[in-house]
């Protein structure tokens, strides 16, 4: 291009025009005389919005007045005037300006200011993002290792030398697989360079080693940085120390979901894990079991013994029940005594048995716990999936109603769940609901049969026996119901009801026909064993009623002495201080024990009616034996059940005390009995 083409003033128009550079002339009043395209290109004014109109537009309202001033002062006094400038785009966003002022005076007359300026906000922003950038490197408490396109290591974050014991220096230069643990397989790595290069990033827990050699957790994610051609120019990963959280969420879900005293699953996973054999039964069409194993009586061994004995036996016996069924889906223990073991794939409902067999003979074998020798039996209900019911709580109650139908009948066995198992444990419930009733509508009364002495002849004693008077079933024998109170707990009340009863009827009976008549009154280990036996009550009754010594007997079962429990002890104690005297009933069919006779203060022993009844057989020796142990630790002796002249001929020979049975009266209402008590006292053994 020929430079004669131009005249001055048209090249500095076009250098004006063409600037990238923003350029304005603005006068002492503070007018635009002129701006370049590059200048209303930066602010989007067009020239025209722009020429003769206050350059403080492009300045947020409050700093419009200021900036003028400045300018005035600037021209005025030739101060520098330069820098950068928070100003407004004509769309109202923000910018950031450098700019530079020079004084011109395009007329000879009053100063203005040619002004150049560059839009820096880009710039700045970026400026500031990489600041944070370096702040956030800096002080990030997560690690952060950058890599070059070969994956060595160009920069590492303060939090990395923190947590992996190398400092810069050491690693740059490096490749992070030196850090490899060892502990995953090749084709774990394989996977993450997958990710990697498919998805530009990768997440995921790896095990590494510290300078020091540990190993440790670390939750790393992994971004690729690629330039715009899509080359690799950096790989960024992130990380965590993650070793310690690891550790306790596995505690928390050791603790959520296992029993601590036994080591097995307990209810939580064990309720997932029978979801998951009734889901693979459902899709198999096999079947599947649930067996659901109750401790027989092991709360005694927890009152007599303590919880740390108790918990330690629940370990042996979980170990024997891993002995036992060692194909099992899973051995829980659901809580207390209380385990479960899960069993698939059966092909018949009655393929556990065998399990059910181990499982009652393993626990045969003595405990030995705390250097003491201990023996536990089982009850065992199963309810087979989907043959008994294809719903889970179902299935449980199912297995639970064969495992109470076993206690109610013994214990120490197993039983499968069926429709006639369900509808007599229906029958039995109705029967505790009326039996509730029957306490709040007095539907009982106490019965009593006399007790005669072979010296004299005559009754010198009463067993109050209680009989339920059921509206529409007539008489309900005790046996049918006592094991039920004593289930339900009623048997608190309804003992309490009884034994008011007797001591009040033996105190109008005494005053009316027999002031040494004593009573004995039945005491189920249940009402013993209760904290809310109320001892106190009877022994304030006793004292109101000015009773001396003896008068009250309580009838005990041998069983409940065996496993001696501190309430049973204290409540016996209490009993015998307040000059209530103790007879072991249905002697010699329990586990007697000379010592216990000693230890508890015992007064009479019963020998049981199977005895009396086999006098001309075995039951002459043992009858023999019964009395002459029982007078050489001087104890009474009372033979239950005497229905014959024989038998009770028998017992005077063999030196027996008091005969109670049949041959005398059987047990009768008050009505009835006074008409023995009314009868002279020499006569009333005639009956
Ligand atoms: N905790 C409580 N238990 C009680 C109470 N009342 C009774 N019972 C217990 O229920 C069982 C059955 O008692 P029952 O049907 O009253 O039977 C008693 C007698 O009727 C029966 N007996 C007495 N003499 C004879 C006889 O010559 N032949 C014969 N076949 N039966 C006879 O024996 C039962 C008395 O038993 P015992 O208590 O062992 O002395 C029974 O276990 C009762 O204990 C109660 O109030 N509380």
């Amino acid at each position: 291009m020929n430079k004669t083409h131009w005249d001055e003033s048209g090249l500095f128009q076009a250098i004006l025009d063409k600037c990238p550079v923003g350029i304005a002339v603005i006068d002492y009043e503070g007018l635009y005389l002129t701006v370049n395209p590059a200048y209303c290109d930066i602010y989007g004014y067009t020239k025209s919005e722009m020429l003769n109109h206050s350059f403080t537009m492009i300045f947020p309202a409050e700093a419009k007045q200021s900036v003028l001033e400045r300018h005035q002062k600037f021209l005025a006094e030739g101060i520098r005037l330069g820098g950068e400038w928070p100003v407004l785009h004509h769309d109202g966003q923000q910018m950031t300006v450098f700019s530079e002022s020079v004084t011109f005076y395009p007329d000879k007359g009053l100063p203005a200011r040619l002004v150049y300026v560059q839009n820096i906000t880009e710039r700045k922003k970026a400026q500031e993002q990489m600041r944070i950038a370096a702040a956030v490197f800096e002080a990030s408490q997560e690690a952060i290792v950058v890599t070059d396109g070969e994956n060595n290591i160009i920069s590492v974050n303060p939090a990395f030398s923190i947590l992996t014991g190398w400092s810069l220096e050491e690693v740059k230069g490096h490749n992070p697989r030196e850090f490899k643990s060892g502990r995953h397989q090749r084709s774990f790595y394989i996977e993450m360079w997958q990710s990697l290069m498919n998805t530009g990033q990768w997440m995921g827990e790896v095990w590494d080693r510290h300078k020091n050699g540990t190993e440790f957790l670390k939750e790393l994610s992994i971004s690729v940085i690629k330039d715009p051609d899509g080359n690799v120019i950096n790989y960024v990963g992130m990380f965590s120390d993650i070793t310690l959280r690891k550790k306790q969420e596995e505690l928390i879900w050791q603790q959520a979901n296992y029993d601590a005293v036994t080591g097995l699953p307990n209810r939580h996973l064990f309720q997932s894990k029978l979801e998951q054999a009734a889901l693979h039964a459902s899709r198999t069409s096999h079947l599947m079991a649930l067996m659901l194993i109750d401790l027989d009586q092991f709360k005694s061994v927890n009152d007599s013994m303590g919880h740390r004995a108790g918990d330690e036996l629940l370990g042996c016996v979980a170990m024997r029940l891993l002995k036992c069924a060692p194909g099992a889906d899973c051995i829980a223990r659901l809580g207390g005594d209380e385990f479960a073991i899960i069993i698939s794939d059966i092909n018949e409902p009655s393929a556990c048995t065998g399990i059910a067999h181990n499982i009652l003979k393993e626990l045969e074998a003595s405990f030995a716990i705390n250097g003491e020798t201990m023996f536990v039996s089982a009850s065992i209900g199963i309810s087979i999936y989907p043959t008994d019911t294809e719903n889970l709580e179902d299935l449980f109650k199912n297995a639970d109603q064969a495992m109470y139908a076993v206690k109610n009948s013994g214990r120490k066995s197993f039983r499968y769940y069926s429709r006639a198992l369900h509808d007599a444990i229906h029958a039995r419930l109705r029967m505790i609901r009326n039996l509730r009733k029957a306490l709040e509508e007095n539907q009982f009364e106490v019965y009593y049969q006399p007790i005669v002495s072979l010296k004299t002849g005559h009754i010198t004693r009463m067993e109050a026996l209680v009989r339920w008077i059921h509206p529409t079933q007539g008489i309900i024998s005790p046996d049918i119901f006592i094991p039920l109170a004593e289930d339900t707990g009623l048997i608190v009340p309804i003992g309490n009801w009884i034994a008011n009863q007797a001591i009040k009827q033996l105190s109008y009976w005494r005053k009316k026909y027999n002031p040494e008549l004593k009573m004995a009154i039945n005491l189920s280990p249940v009402q013993l064993r209760s904290q809310e036996f109320d001892d106190i009550s009877w022994i304030q009754t006793l004292q109101r009623e000015g009773f001396h010594s003896g008068a009250i007997t309580i009838e005990i079962t041998e069983g409940l002495l065996l496993n001696s429990e501190t309430r049973v002890n204290h409540n016996l104690k209490m009993m015998h201080q307040a000059g209530i005297q103790i007879a072991i009933d249905d002697f010699g069919t329990g586990y007697s024990s000379l010592a216990y006779l000693r230890k508890f203060n015992i007064d009479f022993l019963k020998i049981d009616r199977s005895f009396v009844e086999d006098l001309q057989g075995v039951g002459y020796e043992l009858c023999t034996a019964i009395i002459a142990m029982a007078h050489s630790l001087g104890l009474g002796v009372i033979a239950e059940g005497v229905e014959t002249e024989e038998q009770k001929k028998l017992l005077i020979e063999l030196g027996c005390d008091y005969i109670q049975g049949y041959l005398y009266s059987k047990p009768l209402p008050v009505a009835e009995i006074e008409k023995l008590l009314i009868l002279p006292m020499h006569d009333n053994h005639s009956v």
